[in-house]
C-alpha cells in the first residue's frame, strides 16, 4: 500500500526549506561559471532522447535532498506497488496498471491472483485483425464499400490521447481519414458529419463507463443519421465498434458486443490510450506502429522501475518540478513542444496532469498544507513565442517551461528545420541568460541613440534571465520515441503525486458539475420560471429561456 507521509513534516522538506535561501538568490548562469562539466553532470540520455535539466536553479545539494525527498515519501515503494498491480487507487479500490497494457515482456502480471497478461494480449490481437481488415479494405460497409472514414467518438481519456497521438505521429498515417468528436455541442458532431459518408464511414464509440453524457449523446446522433441516410438496423454492426469496459452498456445501445474491444477497470482514463481507446491510433497508422508505441512506452517503465532515483528521468523531472511548485511558489508548468505534429501535446497533458494532480486532499484523508499539481499549459513554439513568451521572459511569474524538439523533421523543407531549431536552442539560452543593462546599452550605444534616449528605453530593455527550463532533445519523433515521451510524463505525474500525498488516480473533481448538469437539463424543458437554484444560476436559466 502507499505511505501516507506528510512531505512538509520529512527531514529532507526542512533541509529543502533552508536550502532553498541559499539557492535563491543566485543566478542560474553562475552554477554554469563554477561548474564546466555541469551539463554532463545534469542530463540523462535515454535511448533516442537526452534530457537536459542542467539549466535549472538546482545545484548537486539539491538534488541530493530532493532524491532523500522522494526516498522519505516512499517513491521506490509506490513504483512497486504500481507494477505489481496493488490496489493504489484506494478511493475507487482498483489498482493502476497501464503499464500491463504495453508490457512487452509479457511477465505476469497478477490482480487477485489472476495474471492480466492474456486478456490484454487478446485484445491486442483483437485490435490487429480489425485493424488490418479495415487498412486492407477487407472489411466492408453495408454497401459493399471500404471505409475511408473514422469518427472517434469520446471525451477526456477517450479522446484526448488518440487525438494527441495520431496528430503527433500524422507522419505515419495512412489512407484513412481520422475524425474526433468530443464536444457534446451540436456543431462538432453535426460539422463532422457534413464531411463523411455513411457507406465508407466507421465509428468508433469510446467509452470507459459507456454512460458519459456528452459520448453518448453524439453516438446516438451519429447512430440516426446512419439510418437516416438509408442505413439498416442490422447494417450498424458494419459501422459502429465500443471500445469500453462496459459490455452491458454497449449491447443496450446497439452494438453487437462481437463488436466490442474490450478494457478494464484498472485502466484509468486519462491512461488508456494504450488499451482498446487506441484503436483509432492503430487504424491511423498500423497496428505496427501501435506497438512501437507501446514498445517505447515499455522501454520507458522498465528505466522508471529499475533505474535508481539518482538517474530516473521521470523522477529527477518530478522533483525539479516539486522544487518549483513548493520552494520558488510557482503555480504554473509550460510544455512546449517545437513540432508542429505535438501540436495536442500539452492539451493532452492538461488532463493528465491537471487531472491526477488536482487535488486538495491528502491520502489520510485531511486537507494538505501544501500546493499540488501546477498548472500545465503551452502551444507549440514558435507559435507561443509571438504569443505569450513576453511573460515568460519579463513577466512577474516564475514559469518553469519544458522544451521539447526533435533533431530530425519528418518534413525536412530548406532551412525551416535548422530555423525551427535555432529558436528551441536561442529561448532557453536567452530565459536563462537575459540581458544585462549594460549589454543593452551598449547596443543602444552603437544603434546610435542618445544618452538621453538611452536612459528612457534601457530599463525596458533589459532581461533578468535566471528562467528554469528543461530541454528534451529527441532524435526524431516515432512512434517508439512518442510512447516513451508519454510514458515519461506519466510517471513524472505518477512521483509527484506520491510525494504531494494525494491519490493521483481518481477524479472526483468532475463528479459535482455533472450532477447538477443531471439536475439542470429537465429544468430546461419546460417555459415555467426557476427559482431552485441561487439568484445568479435562476437568473441565468430564466434568461436563457427568454432567449432560446
Ligand atoms: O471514457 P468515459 O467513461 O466516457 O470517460 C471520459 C472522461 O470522463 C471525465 O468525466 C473524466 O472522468 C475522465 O477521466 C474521463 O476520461
Amino acid at each position: 500500500m502507499l505511505p501516507t507521509t506528510d512531505f512538509t513534516a520529512t527531514q529532507a522538506y526542512k533541509y529543502l526549506a533552508d536550502h532553498y535561501i541559499n539557492i535563491a538568490p543566485k543566478h542560474l548562469k553562475s552554477f554554469f561559471d563554477s561548474d564546466a562539466a555541469r551539463f554532463e553532470k545534469f542530463s540523462q540520455q535515454f535511448e533516442d532522447i537526452l534530457v537536459d535539466y542542467s539549466k535549472n536553479r538546482i545545484d548537486e545539494e539539491t538534488l541530493a535532498l530532493l532524491i532523500q525527498l522522494a526516498r522519505e515519501c516512499g517513491v521506490g515503494e509506490a513504483i512497486k506497488a504500481m507494477f505489481a498491480g496493488e490496489r493504489i487507487n484506494v478511493t475507487e479500490n482498483r489498482p493502476v496498471l497501464h503499464v500491463a497494457l504495453r508490457n512487452r515482456s509479457n511477465s505476469p502480471i497478477l490482480v487477485d491472483g489472476q495474471d492480466v497478461m492474456p486478456d490484454v494480449n487478446r485484445v491486442l490481437a483483437q485490435m490487429k485483425d480489425f485493424s488490418e481488415a479495415i487498412i486492407s479494405g477487407s472489411w466492408t460497409g453495408y454497401t459493399g464499400k471500404a471505409i475511408t472514414d473514422v469518427v472517434n467518438i469520446g471525451i477526456g481519456g477517450s479522446d484526448l490521447g488518440p487525438v494527441m497521438v495520431t496528430e503527433a505521429l500524422k507522419a505515419y498515417k495512412n489512407h484513412l481519414t481520422l475524425h474526433f468528436v468530443s464536444n457534446v455541442d451540436g456543431t462538432h458532431i453535426a460539422e463532422t458529419l457534413k464531411t463523411v459518408n455513411p457507406e465508407t464511414t466507421l465509428f468508433l464509440i469510446a467509452s470507459k463507463t459507456f454512460t458519459t453524457q456528452e459520448t453518448m449523446g453524439n453516438a446516438h446522433t451519429a447512430r440516426d443519421w446512419f439510418i437516416a441516410a438509408g442505413a439498416k438496423e442490422e447494417d450498424v454492426a458494419k459501422h459502429f465498434a465500443a471500445l469500453s469496459t462496459n459490455s452491458e452498456g454497449v449491447s443496450k445501445f446497439g452494438i453487437d458486443t462481437k463488436n466490442m474491444f474490450e478494457f478494464w477497470d484498472w485502466v484509468g482514463g486519462r491512461y488508456s490510450l494504450w488499451s482498446a481507446i487506441g484503436l483509432s491510433i492503430s487504424l491511423s497508422i498500423g497496428f505496427d506502429n501501435f506497438v512501437e508505441l507501446l514498445e517505447g512506452a515499455h522501454a520507458m517503465d522498465n528505466h522508471f522501475q529499475s533505474t535508481e532515483l539518482e538517474e530516473n528521468i521521470p523522477a529527477l523531472l518530478a522533483l525539479i518540478g516539486v522544487w518549483y511548485n513548493n520552494f520558488f511558489e510557482s503555480e504554473t508548468q509550460a510544455i512546449l513542444p517545437y513540432d508542429q505534429y505535438m501540436h495536442r501535446f500539452a492539451a493532452y497533458f492538461q488532463q493528465g496532469d491537471m487531472e491526477s494532480n488536482g487535488k486538495y486532499v491528502g491520502r489520510d484523508g485531511k486537507p494538505v498544507d501544501h500546493s499540488t499539481g501546477p498548472i500545465i499549459w503551452g502551444e507549440p513554439g514558435t507559435n507561443g513565442q509571438h504569443a505569450f513568451y513576453q511573460l515568460i521572459h519579463q513577466g512577474t511569474k516564475l514559469i518553469p517551461c519544458d522544451f521539447i524538439a526533435p533533431a530530425q523533421s519528418h518534413n525536412p523543407i530548406g532551412e525551416h528545420h535548422p530555423m525551427l531549431l535555432s529558436n528551441f536552442f536561442a529561448q532557453t539560452e536567452a530565459l536563462m541568460n537575459g540581458k544585462t543593462e549594460e549589454v543593452v546599452i551598449d547596443e543602444l550605444k552603437k544603434a546610435g541613440k542618445s544618452e538621453e534616449e538611452i536612459a528612457k528605453i534601457a530599463p525596458f530593455k533589459v532581461f533578468e534571465g535566471n528562467r528554469p527550463t528543461n530541454s528534451i532533445l529527441v532524435k526524431k519523433i516515432t512512434p517508439r520515441s512518442l510512447g516513451s515521451l508519454i510514458a515519461m510524463y506519466e510517471h513524472k505525474i505518477f512521483v509527484q503525486g506520491i510525494i504531494w500525498n494525494i491519490y493521483s488516480f481518481d477524479q472526483w473533481g468532475v463528479e459535482l458539475g455533472k450532477q447538477l448538469a443531471g439536475k439542470i437539463l429537465p429544468e430546461l424543458k419546460g417555459d415555467e420560471q426557476i427559482t431552485s437554484h441561487d439568484g445568479s444560476t435562476n437568473g441565468l436559466i430564466n434568461q436563457y429561456k427568454a432567449w432560446r
